[in-house]
């Protein structure tokens, strides 16, 4: 309705409704300064001279430094220019995020000694009412440390972990030679292929079975993944959690959010039956879901990243270092267990990761206990958040894609060094498997296929999450011998 409108009505309503209506959002906003003050956070802000935090860019009242961040969000390289900046402030900079505080740590080393050495009191989410309540129901597991949470992570570790990677090796590699089918078969929707390639091993990881799932199935599945990686920080209500004390008839963003929620329930559930009806027959493969899960509840991965572009120098040092092992003529795939021989391929992973950060700000740690850290004080309820894009600019010519960079002798470890798997107590719990998949993908991608750019794109919006094509590439097949390997190797495997 406009402003005129309003006015018309407002003119001709009669006195009493104007009164009603007038005393109806007095109670409103009386109810609202309650909840606040109830929610520990106007308290804990009066009393701010207690605390001392790191300077940050000045924001709005109320609001704060909200609009900034939701005006670049959504644009790789508008929200790149943003994060990076805050490192003027130093290795921390606070943001005034609604009635959130969030300390950016632009440094390794502040992360190091916030989340790594301090896990135990930032290892805690905050209550984002929208992403983790009505979208997620509680269930998934990025969010807050809930009995469910302990349970499912501590499965998750032992399933991810350990003597069980090694009997996913396999699973890895016949996925893998199924990708590399895939580009032979329909190269241009390659993006696709590694959508399928990520989310068929932890399928057959959870259900001990091949995907099953029609090619719908699976457009809903990454449809409602990405839907939910959006929702992380997107609402204006997850910034004043206490909106969500409102009586639900005052709530009007509900609808929408609980409507995504019920849908993502329904696309999981579609997903969970045909497992669940062969558990209950007894004709279930054995799996982590037979054995564990259903004692707890059904818990679904997080949606794994892509290899990023390659460059072609860098892309020729690999290969030639590929070859070296296992020849130029296709005599045999990379394996896992050339790891140690290929560090050219590991430090390239690892600079992919940090060149571009696929994760530009990792979920929130919240603090669950007061904290001093050199001169700063911060509250209980203070969210940390590691700033992966300031952080990859610590580097020495930090705008050059150099794997050199890496060679360390831990070029095979994606955590040493780099925070893009997160860290502490909530470190990504499928780094691992992560590791090995980017490891088979880019060694066996570049050993077989070329890569030139089909057209003009931006290297700094790679739009990972993106449902069509990210960033045009042409991609062919690098000789016949190479095809007619990946093809003896895609029958020989029955895929
Ligand atoms: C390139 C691939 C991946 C990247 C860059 C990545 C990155 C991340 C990051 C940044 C976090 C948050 C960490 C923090 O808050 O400190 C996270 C959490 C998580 N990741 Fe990954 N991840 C990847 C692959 C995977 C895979 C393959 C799985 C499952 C097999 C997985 C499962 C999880 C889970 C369950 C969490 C939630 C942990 C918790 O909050 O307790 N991720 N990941």
């Amino acid at each position: 309705m406009s402003i005129p409108l309003i006015q018309a009505y407002w003119d001709t309503a009669k006195p009493g409704f104007k009164l009603s209506l007038v005393s109806l959002l007095m109670l409103l906003v009386v109810y609202f300064c309650a909840l606040q003050f109830s929610n520990l956070e106007i308290p804990r802000l009066l009393f701010e001279k207690r605390w001392k935090l790191p300077p940050g860019p000045p924001g709005l009242p109320i609001v704060g430094n909200l609009l900034q961040m939701r005006k670049v969000r959504g644009n790789t390289g508008q929200i790149a220019t943003y994060l990076t900046s805050l490192s003027r402030f130093g290795e921390m900079a606070t943001l005034r995020m609604g009635n959130s505080t969030w300390v950016m740590l632009n440094s390794s080393r502040a992360v190091q000694e916030i989340i790594a050495k301090r896990a135990n009191i930032t290892g805690e989410r905050p209550y984002l009412p929208v992403a983790s309540g009505l979208v997620s129901r509680h269930k998934r597991t990025v969010l807050r440390q809930t009995r469910e949470w302990h349970e499912g992570r501590r499965v998750m570790h032992h399933l991810l972990s350990g003597t069980a990677l090694k009997e996913y090796e396999k699973v890895q590699d016949s996925e893998n030679i199924q990708l590399l089918a895939n580009y032979i078969e329909r190269p241009n929707q390659w993006y696709l292929h590694h959508y399928r390639y990520a989310y068929s091993i932890i399928y057959r990881i959870v259900a001990g079975e091949r995907p099953r799932q029609t090619q719908e199935q699976l457009d809903d599945f990454q449809r409602v993944t990405v839907e939910f990686i959006r929702s992380i920080n997107n609402s204006f209500v997850d910034f004043f959690p206490v909106l969500a004390g409102l009586p639900k008839l005052l709530q009007p963003w509900r609808k929408y959010w609980e409507a995504a929620g019920q849908d993502h329930y329904n696309v999981f559930k579609a997903w969970w039956a045909p497992i669940k009806h062969d558990i209950a027959e007894g004709a279930a493969p054995p799996s982590f879901i037979k054995d564990v899960l259903l004692r707890t509840s059904a818990k679904f991965p997080e949606m794994t990243k892509k290899p990023s572009i390659c460059y072609p120098d860098f892309m020729q040092k690999a290969r030639e270092e590929i070859d070296r092992i296992c020849g130029s003529n296709a005599q045999r795939l990379p394996e896992l267990r050339d790891t140690q021989r290929l560090p050219y391929i590991s430090a390239m992973i690892k600079e992919c990761l940090r060149w571009r950060p696929t994760v530009p700000l990792i979920p929130q740690h919240h603090l669950t206990q007061d904290l001093k850290f050199e001169c700063y004080h911060f509250p209980a309820g203070t969210d940390f958040v590691i700033n992966s894009l300031a952080i990859s600019q610590e580097f020495v010519d930090a705008a050059q894609f150099k794997p050199e960079r890496w060679f360390d002798g831990k070029e095979d470890s994606v955590t040493q060094g780099l925070w893009q798997f997160g860290g502490g107590r909530r470190i990504c719990v499928g780094y691992k498997v992560a590791q090995q998949e980017l490891f088979l993908a880019y060694s066996r991608l570049v050993y077989c296929f070329d890569f030139i750019a089909n057209g003009k794109s931006d290297s700094r919006q790679l739009r990972h999450d993106a449902l069509d094509e990210p960033f045009p590439v042409k991609i062919t097949v690098r000789s016949k011998a190479h095809e007619n390997l990946i093809t003896r190797l895609a029958e020989r495997l029955g895929n």
